[in-house]
């Protein structure tokens, strides 16, 4: 038979026997009563085992911390009933199952509070930690502060009860919080688990500490076998809960600043009750929630501003790509087609003087033919070069690579005399490189020919006549012989 089968009629038997035992009430009701309240829980361990050894490598430690919680619990029951086998009035041994009770519930919150997946999760966790291991023993604390010894009244009762209503909503509210903010199906699977559990163990306990000050009969003492029977049968089953549910972005970030503010914000609320009794310690704690908040801040904050920062980083760089040539480093066509928008659009409205020239290196293919590739690439990059440190000389002057072997440059507020001499300037120190090229004759190296326009209001009524007229240049430069520059008609 299948786990998810037989748990339910075990819990079931156990349940009923129960029932049975505090329905007839004999002498030692109690006594029974938790015992089988022990048996469930270890039950209940036992499939968390189960499930932990069964879950994602992510998601263990939160099973293994819940396995804790129930351990704590179990010890807790194990007390009560060893202390109503001796039917002493005080506890059996010198750890009361208070302690264990709040074990077990700053364990719920660690676990609720635990996120392995954030990058400074290691510090994050640890003073989360510190903060809940606090709660907890400020709870523990007033407990004893507030309740002498002796204190067996309805009103120390009573005190008690709200006591740990308030640590056990605060444990359910927060694993509540973590499910609304769950991201991934497993982690959902556990947070649904431990706020079920977490709810109904609030409710129980909270009902049952309230009838067992109005009746004098042992049925409420079943509300203590409802959350780990119904934890069991959660843990037995496979299936995911909440299956369609996504939290979205901002649940899930603002889940993330909620925790640390409530549990500075709970130390603090027990350190304000503990302050007229235990004003030192009371003091101490305060201390420690706002240090630990804004420790926890700062550390989240200077997170954020280095991811900020290598964002910007690769933003710039992907720019960069986005707009430069990989072999020469200058514009590519994208990048000097938008500076050629820019400059035109200035030129158009402000009157501002612009010229442009297209240069093409001689017989190219007769040199990728000759000397590869590769040499290829050599070659236009030193010519790229070239022409980038040429240009720096020169204010206004920008300089793309159009294309294969061709060049576009831009003369912002340059006359179309001076720009034809700047771009002679440029071929003249491409020409200087001497570089190789038995296919160009005369020269034998390589040599460029250009073709410069200059922008007139009337003739080049776009972008596209004013390209078209460098072109235009360029062409008749090589077919007069390469090796020159080619000027349109002004
Ligand atoms: N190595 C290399 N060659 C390239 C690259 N881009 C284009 N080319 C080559 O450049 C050559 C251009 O040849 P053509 O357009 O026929 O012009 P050309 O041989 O230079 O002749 P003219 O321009 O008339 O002087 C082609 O062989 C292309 O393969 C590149 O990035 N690297």
């Amino acid at each position: 038979m299948k786990t998810q089968q037989w748990t339910p009629r075990i819990y079931a038997l156990l349940l009923a026997a129960q029932l049975w035992v505090v329905a007839l009430a004999p002498a030692d009701a109690l006594l029974r009563s938790y015992l089988l309240v022990v048996a469930m829980y270890g039950l209940t361990l036992c499939l968390c085992w189960q499930r932990s050894r069964l879950s994602v490598t992510h998601n263990r430690p939160f099973w293994r911390i819940l396995l804790l919680a129930l351990c704590a619990k179990l010890a807790a029951y194990a007390l009560l009933a060893a202390d109503a086998w001796v039917h002493t009035d005080g506890t059996l041994v010198a750890v009361d199952p208070a302690f264990h009770f709040c074990v077990s519930a700053l364990l719920m919150v660690v676990a609720a509070s635990y996120n392995p997946g954030s990058p400074v999760a290691r510090w994050t966790n640890l003073i989360d930690g510190i903060l809940a291991a606090s709660i907890a023993w400020l709870f523990y604390d007033l407990l004893h502060v507030q309740l002498p010894p002796s204190g067996q009244s309805p009103a120390a009762a009573l005190f008690l009860s709200r006591m740990f209503d308030g640590m056990d909503l605060f444990v359910a509210a927060f694993a509540t919080l973590r499910l609304l903010a769950s991201r991934r199906a497993d982690e959902r699977r556990f947070f649904f688990v431990l706020a079920s559990y977490a709810w109904l163990d609030a409710l129980c306990a909270g009902a049952h500490n309230r009838l067992i000050l109005a009746s004098e009969s042992y049925l409420p003492e079943l509300l203590h076998a409802v959350p780990p029977a119904v934890l069991g049968v959660l843990l037995s089953r496979r299936r995911a809960w909440l299956r369609g549910y996504r939290p979205s972005r901002l649940t899930v970030n603002l889940t993330a600043s909620i925790v640390p503010f409530a549990l500075s914000l709970a130390l603090t609320g027990l350190a304000l009750v503990l302050l007229p009794s235990e004003p030192v310690l009371a003091r101490v704690m305060i201390l420690l929630a706002v240090v630990a908040y804004g420790a926890r801040n700062a550390l989240l904050t200077a997170h954020h501003l280095s991811v900020e920062d290598e964002r910007r980083v690769l933003r710039r760089s992907l720019q960069q790509s986005v707009f430069q040539d990989e072999l020469t480093g200058l514009a590519n066509r994208r990048g000097i087609q938008r500076a050629l928008e820019r400059a035109w659009e200035r030129a158009v409205e402000q009157g501002e003087a612009l010229a442009v020239a297209m240069m093409d290196i001689d017989h190219f293919k007769a040199f990728n033919d000759t000397y590869g590739h590769l040499a290829g690439d050599d070659c236009l990059s030193a010519v790229g070069a070239t022409l980038r440190n040429g240009a720096l000389a020169h204010a206004g002057v920008t300089v793309g690579r159009y294309g294969g072997e061709e060049f576009l440059m831009l003369f912002e507020g340059t006359a179309a005399e001076r720009a034809g001499e700047i771009v002679e300037a440029l071929r003249a120190r491409v020409g200087g490189l001497q570089i190789l090229h038995a296919g160009n004759h005369p020269s034998r190296t390589v040599t460029a020919s250009a073709g410069v326009a200059a922008f007139q209001r009337g003739r080049h009524r776009d972008l596209e006549r004013l390209l078209k007229a460098a072109d235009e240049a360029l062409y008749e430069a090589k077919a007069a012989g390469r090796n020159r520059l080619g000027r349109a008609e002004g």
